[in-house]
């Protein structure tokens, strides 16, 4: 996951390969609660993991349900429908299907069984309504305290006290706002089931139909057999008891899904993008947006659990679509729309007002940063593509779905009227993703090919012990992009002919030899051969034979299509002698940083101490120098700054402050 303050996606071309899924957030929450509520365990397999699920699990973990992991497999030990806590604070974060299912649940558990629970979330959870809810409960007898605004969380449920509930009068809630307090309802009334059946009517008309469906399904999972009248009327059977399955399978997110089935409509010329965990046969009511991106031109194949895309018609058709049935993935659609041949109206999505965050009216704002003609109303939006696209910083409000919903803003050099451009598109807040795709980064850069040159590249050059690589790594690290330490490439090189007996001055057999280095990095450790190396790397001596064995032409030439080769999607900083000048002489930004000889030498002597080996300054900075010079001196890729390097004296800089002097360099040659 990418935790970064921002993410630049370089322009893509084409897109083509496989994505696993991640499970589906809300059949995780569902059925993270119903086998919490259930007698005995329930094993379950691929839980999504994320923020959403988080809260959950730490919920009914608080409420005595056992967790255990074994493998990909979480363990639960229900509770049974027997408080086992009559007190907790929950802490719920920004998660929807957490919040209303656990009031439901706990408000009849603590009234019949004498309990006080207070649920609270972030900020933006208390500006979420759930008073339709609260009101339903207290129809039932249930104490609900509102202990900010009314009608939103923070709420306590319960008094402490036990109390007799009305059952037997059917219960009311309104459905057009959220189904989500259906949901609620009909998870957790079958906990208030021993007098009679409890009937629930829906006042006013049912938004989200499918979601009520999933929720039905997975009731009957767990044993409980809803009667009802289309979806006006619910009742739910005298006597209902969870029953655990005994084993579950959560279903990939077909929500998730639909920015993969975008990518491949906009994208998968060559080859398709093969979406797996979720097919055709889902039982998410999102799979319907399948039938949408078909309208606008996808060419969609699929079975169960699996769905194939490719790009049919292009650009796109434009759509205009009711999209009450698809409420999450029709944000895709807004996006979808920066690519067709004509405005799109999506309607029927007031629900989005309130998600996570104000989603009609993100969405507006955002698409028109990249040049977007938006139009927008209380349950509509309508998005022209652009006429001439922009660079854009597209806010994310922390909502996991505007950060991948703009995403698929990077696939504008392929649009109409792209006018041959290809533009960066910076995500703000990345992390967001979190909530149901923590690595949807990840999956969306194994999928496509960036622009040609599109891949943005940052080479910090200079000489020995100057901060190259604190300064590369720090950079790399708040960029999130991909690291290069070209010098121990050379440093490989010469540990390699050193285990192979090979002579420093043998420039055939060291560029043979650095031709096929087998070197592996994986997070801090290095791997030559599957040797760990990490530690011999940067010995001193170690630097001093690279610095021998760098001076052979043959041998860089060796390394040179290595070196190309971290140059992935988001992007590169490079650090060593050459970046700027020889190996990546088009970066976007090449920084020569230096130090006086004695800050230098001062510095490797602290570095050194620090590691409990021995040191002398004097010695340490005569071997510098005699560095400096041969890198300075030889005859291929000398280190010298290149023609238009940014030149940075870090002798009296901290780390933190050369840092930021550098981003701010690199801010200013970003479009945003
Ligand atoms: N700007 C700086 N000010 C002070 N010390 C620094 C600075 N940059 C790096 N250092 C320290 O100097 C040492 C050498 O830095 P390093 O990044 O290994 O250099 P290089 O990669 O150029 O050889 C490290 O211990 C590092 O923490
Ligand atoms: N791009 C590069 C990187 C390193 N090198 C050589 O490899 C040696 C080790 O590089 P390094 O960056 O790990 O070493 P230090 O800067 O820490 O000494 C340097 O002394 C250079 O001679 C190079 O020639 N070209």
């Amino acid at each position: 996951m990418y935790t970064t303050a921002f993410l630049d996606l370089p322009p893509f071309v084409r897109a083509g390969g496989t994505v696993r899924l991640p499970g589906s957030k809300s059949i995780s929450n569902r059925v993270l609660l119903l086998a919490g509520l259930s007698e005995g365990v329930t094993a379950v397999h691929d839980l999504l993991d994320s923020d959403d699920t988080k809260v959950m699990l730490e919920a009914l973990a608080r409420l005595g349900c056992q967790l255990e992991r074994q493998g990909e497999v979480l363990q639960v030990t229900g509770i049974g429908g027997r408080l086992r806590t009559r007190e907790a604070q929950l802490f719920l974060g920004n998660a929807g299907t957490a919040m209303r299912p656990l009031t439901a649940a706990l408000a009849v558990l603590a009234a019949r069984q004498g309990g006080s629970f207070e649920l609270s979330g972030v900020p933006r959870m208390h500006e979420r309504p759930i008073g339709d809810l609260v009101d339903a409960l207290r129809q039932l007898g249930c104490p609900v305290t509102d202990l900010g605004r009314a009608g939103y969380p923070p709420l306590r449920v319960g008094d402490g006290t036990e109390r007799a509930l009305d059952t037997a009068t059917p219960i009311r809630v309104r459905g057009d706002v959220s189904s989500q307090f259906l949901t609620a309802l009909l998870l957790a009334l079958p906990l208030v089931t021993q007098d009679g059946p409890v009937t629930i009517q829906v006042e006013g008309e049912l938004i989200s139909k499918p979601y009520i469906d999933i929720t039905l399904r997975l009731l009957e999972r767990f044993g409980i057999a809803v009667q009802r009248d289309g979806y006006a009327c619910f009742v739910i059977p005298q006597g209902s008891r969870y029953r655990s399955p005994g084993r579950i399978h959560v279903e990939g997110d077909a929500s998730s899904a639909s920015y993969f089935v975008a990518i491949g409509a906009i994208a998968g010329v060559d080859r398709p993008v093969r979406i797996e965990g979720v097919g055709l046969d889902s039982i998410q009511g999102d799979i319907r947006f399948v039938d949408a991106a078909r309208a606008m031109g996808a060419q969609v194949e699929g079975g169960p659990g699996w769905l194939e895309v490719r790009r049919g018609a292009w650009p796109l058709k434009a759509l205009t679509l009711d999209c009450n049935h698809i409420p999450d993935a029709a944000m895709t659609l807004a996006v979808m729309a920066l690519y067709a041949d004509g405005p799109c109206r999506l309607t029927g999505i007031a629900s989005w007002r309130v998600k996570e965050t104000d989603r009609i009216a993100a969405m507006a704002a955002e698409l028109r940063r990249v040049g977007a003609t938006v139009v927008d109303g209380a349950d509509f939006i309508e998005v022209a593509p652009p006429k001439r696209w922009q660079a854009a910083a597209l806010q994310t409000y922390d909502d996991h779905r505007m950060a991948m919903c703009g995403s698929l803003a990077a696939f504008n050099p392929l649009a109409a009227n792209a006018g041959g451009g290809a533009l960066p598109v910076r995500i703000v807040d990345p992390r967001c993703v979190g909530k149901t795709f923590p690595d949807y980064f990840e999956a969306l850069f194994d999928l496509v090919t960036p622009s040609a040159g599109g891949v943005p590249v940052l080479a910090v050059d200079g000489p020995t012990a100057s901060g190259k690589g604190t300064l590369a790594a720090e950079l790399a690290h708040q960029l999130g992009y991909h690291l290069l330490d070209s010098g121990a490439l050379y440093r490989a090189t010469a540990l390699a002919a050193q285990d192979a007996g090979i002579s420093l001055e043998d420039e055939p057999a060291l560029a043979e030899l650095a031709a096929r280095l087998e070197l592996r990095f994986t997070g801090h450790q290095v791997f030559l051969a599957g040797r760990d190396i990490t530690d011999p790397l940067r010995l001193e001596s170690t630097g001093g034979m690279a610095s021998r064995v760098s001076v052979h032409p043959a041998v860089r030439k060796a390394l040179h299509a290595l070196q190309l080769s971290f140059r992935r999607a988001p992007g590169l900083v490079a650090d060593g002698r050459d970046m700027g000048t020889v190996v990546f002489p088009e970066a976007d930004l090449k920084v020569f940083l230096t130090a006086s000889a004695d800050a230098r030498a001062e510095r490797r002597y602290k570095q050194l101490i620090s590691k409990g080996n021995s040191a002398n300054i004097d010695s340490l900075r005569a071997d510098l120098q005699m560095r400096d010079e041969r890198d300075k001196n030889r005859a291929v890729a000398p280190l010298k700054p290149a023609e238009d390097a940014m030149l940075l004296d870090n002798s009296h800089l901290s780390v933190e402050a050369s840092v930021e002097k550098v981003l701010g360099w690199w801010q200013q040659r970003r479009p945003f």
